[in-house]
């Protein structure tokens, strides 16, 4: 009986007793500024400037061909090599992907409430999104959905594993980045990076990719890791050296951004951040949930401004 107690007052003192409210703190003091990030959007803005050299109107291409800037390539081999590596295990619960397993109905309910408001659909519909297009991972909720990874390993074990359920076999599976869906001038009405971003060799270039790709008015969703020294003890320290929930090395804490970068980036390519909301694990429960507390794992849900 005293031990049911205890447990019970444990939980209440660890469990979030701040409830989720869909409120954006763009300005919360987390992690430092990340002045390499500041220099390079900065040096961006410079090099976006009209050119003052005069142009030989011979030399002028088509309208469409002058708007595409060729994206530079997210990829960061050294992190492929790191999801390669582990593929095999991807479907595994108890494996490298377990954090990824147990938090994705915690996502999953964020995206589903944020997209059914944004796109005005019921959210007590088992089908919210039939008839919508997206980028990730949402086939069940009746969504027609690209499934993108940049690892063909990935993709080939996705690909085996939808096919066991008629839903999810209609999932287009492609080993592709966004920048090349970019140049096949592909839209969707919704795009979802989760856990990504941290992984890519340019954040702010893979922001523009992802702007491109979601039509107007449409949404995007990104989730990642805050450089916050909380992340690096608990998302770095605790799951990859104490726990070993994830192979060491998974995570550079340098290759995470704080909150207000991400709006940031995301604003000068085009998408308005309009909520967000932090990811917290329950050691007692094993399980994560939404929380206003955006110190470690967060999660950004963000419309397009205008068609660029
Ligand atoms: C931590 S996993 C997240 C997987 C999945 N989105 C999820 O949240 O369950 C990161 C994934 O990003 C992929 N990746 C890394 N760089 C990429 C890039 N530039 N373009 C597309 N995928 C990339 C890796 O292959 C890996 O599967
Ligand atoms: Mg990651």
């Amino acid at each position: 009986m005293a031990s049911k107690l205890l447990l019970t007052r444990l939980r209440t003192l660890t469990r979030n007793t701040q409830p989720y409210s869909h409120i954006l703190r763009p300005s919360k003091p987390f992690g430092s500024p990340n002045f390499e990030l500041q220099k390079l959007l900065q040096t961006r803005q410079y090099s976006d400037a009209p050119q003052p050299t005069p142009i030989d109107p011979a030399a002028v291409p088509s309208p469409a061909a002058a708007n595409f800037k060729r994206p530079k390539s997210s990829l960061n081999e050294t992190e492929l090599k790191k999801f390669s590596a582990i593929a095999e295990t991807w479907w595994n619960a108890e494996g490298p992907f377990k954090p990824l397993h147990v938090m994705n109905p915690t996502r999953l309910a964020f995206i589903r409430s944020t997209l059914c408001r944004h796109f005005g659909k019921d959210p007590n519909c088992a089908r919210p999104f039939e008839g919508l297009k997206f980028v990730d991972p949402l086939a069940r909720m009746g969504a027609s959905v690209m499934g993108v990874d940049a690892v063909e390993k990935n993709i080939k074990i996705a690909q085996l594993h939808a096919d066991l359920d008629p839903i999810t076999s209609s999932i287009d599976y492609r080993c592709t980045t966004a920048e090349k869906l970019v140049e096949e001038q592909r839209q969707f009405d919704a795009v979802i990076a989760l856990e990504v971003i941290e992984h890519v060799a340019d954040p702010s270039e893979f922001c523009k990719s992802l702007s491109e790709l979601t039509r107007s008015s449409g949404a995007t969703v990104i989730s990642t890791i805050n450089r916050s020294m909380r992340a690096y003890a608990t998302a770095i320290i605790l799951a990859e050296y104490v726990l070993h929930w994830l192979p060491r090395g998974t995570h550079e804490w340098s290759s995470f951004l704080t909150p207000e970068e991400l709006v940031l980036i995301l604003q000068r390519s085009s998408i308005s951040v309009q909520e967000m909301a932090g990811f917290v694990y329950d050691p007692l429960t094993g399980r994560w949930s939404l929380s206003d507390d955006i110190s470690v794992n967060f999660i950004a849900f963000g419309t397009k401004t205008a068609n660029k």
